[in-house]
């Protein structure tokens, strides 16, 4: 069931400057974000990212099309409404933004008073999110003695208190070390499994959405070039964009000096076979070599898991008589990709 829906989405900005020309952040976006997804959005810097999300917590209008959020059409609402709508919404920031007058108590609090709840509710809700993100002992301390992580978790916290049903993550671990960077993942996956939550992930790091995104968004140029299901656009990526990006985070077929590095000392035939367990698996490739009488060694590649399915790039050096080296990259053509890379 659909939670976010856009389409035809538009966003101009007007110019900047006198002499400049309007800027066409977001051009004719379609999108459907599920219930309970992880839907990850990934774009370099300019893309539209943080606009389009934006759109969808009611900060900004659009410039046209249509915005539905949890049933409710937004374009053309009026402010109070869209305050309405904002309340089943929680976001968080690459910059934490935390109040640092305010201890992490004080921080989680604000938006249960904003929304009129009462003192006794407020803390009970506090107390289950300050166990929930691992901060019980640090109710009383102030953002300024947290390390990142901690802040973000505050973060989480603070947007989790009034119980929304959409939580918004821009560039969320963006600033943080990998070790930090996995622990608030670890979380967000638990906010979207314990509390049913469904998180929008907006990132340049393909590490994040491949880390646990079951659904993805590819953004240039205020458009999406291309969207599916994790474990498909990794395993399968149709534009050049996305191509890179998955190139950054997978085990990937050689490229210029470290092919060259390879040719150097394996002479022959060399391929790079894609691999999955869905329609091209590791044992078969290989069972395909053997039984065409084909030395083989694996000299570049590996496994990667993603969404609990296995995908990579396998490369191999293969020797034997070039009708048998023929005859085996036909057979293993037939049911995975292949690549001769020399
Ligand atoms: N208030 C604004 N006025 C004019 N142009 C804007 C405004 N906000 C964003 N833009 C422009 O819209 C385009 C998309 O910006 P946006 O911030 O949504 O991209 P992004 O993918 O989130 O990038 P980043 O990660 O750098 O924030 C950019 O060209 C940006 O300069």
């Amino acid at each position: 069931m659909s939670i976010i829906s856009m389409t035809g989405v538009n966003k101009v900005y007007p110019p900047r400057q006198r002499g400049q020309s309007e800027v066409v952040a977001l051009d004719g976006i379609d999108l459907t974000v599920n219930k309970g997804d992880i839907f990850g959005i990934i774009g370099y810097s300019g893309a539209g990212k943080s606009t389009l999300v934006r759109l969808v917590n009611a900060l900004e209008t659009a410039s046209g099309g249509s915005i539905v959020v949890d049933g409710t059409e937004l374009v053309g609402l009026r402010e109070s409404e869209l305050r309405r709508v904002r309340l089943g919404i929680g976001m968080i920031f690459q910059q934490f933004n935390l109040f640092s007058a305010k201890t992490v108590w004080g921080n989680i609090a604000y938006p249960l008073t904003v929304a009129g709840v009462s003192r006794e509710k407020q803390t009970a809700r506090i107390s289950e999110l300050l166990h929930f993100v691992g901060l019980a002992d640090k109710a009383h301390s102030y953002p300024d003695e947290l390390s990142g992580g901690q802040k973000q978790r505050v973060g989480i916290a603070r947007a989790l208190a009034t119980s929304p049903g959409i939580l918004l993550a821009d560039e969320a671990t963006s600033a943080l070390d990998p070790e930090t960077t996995d622990e608030v993942l670890t979380l967000l996956q638990r906010v979207n499994r314990e509390y049913g939550v469904t998180i929008i992930v907006i990132t340049h790091e393909m590490e994040v959405i491949k880390r646990i995104a079951n659904h993805v968004a590819v953004m240039e140029a205020g458009r999406i070039i291309e969207s599916g299901p994790v474990f498909e656009v990794f395993s399968h990526p149709q534009t050049a964009a996305s191509k890179r990006f998955v190139n950054t985070v997978v085990n990937s077929a050689p490229r210029d000096k470290e092919l060259a590095a390879l040719v150097e000392r394996h002479p022959g035939t060399i391929i790079s076979v894609a691999v999955n367990d869905t329609d091209a698996s590791q044992s078969e490739v290989i069972r395909h070599l053997i039984q065409r009488e084909v030395e083989f060694e694996l000299i570049h590649g590996g496994i990667d898991n993603i969404q609990g399915k296995t995908f990579g790039t396998l490369t191999f050096a293969l020797r034997g008589t070039s009708d048998n080296v023929r005859a085996a990259i036909d057979a293993v053509s037939r049911f995975a990709n292949v690549e001769e890379v020399a």
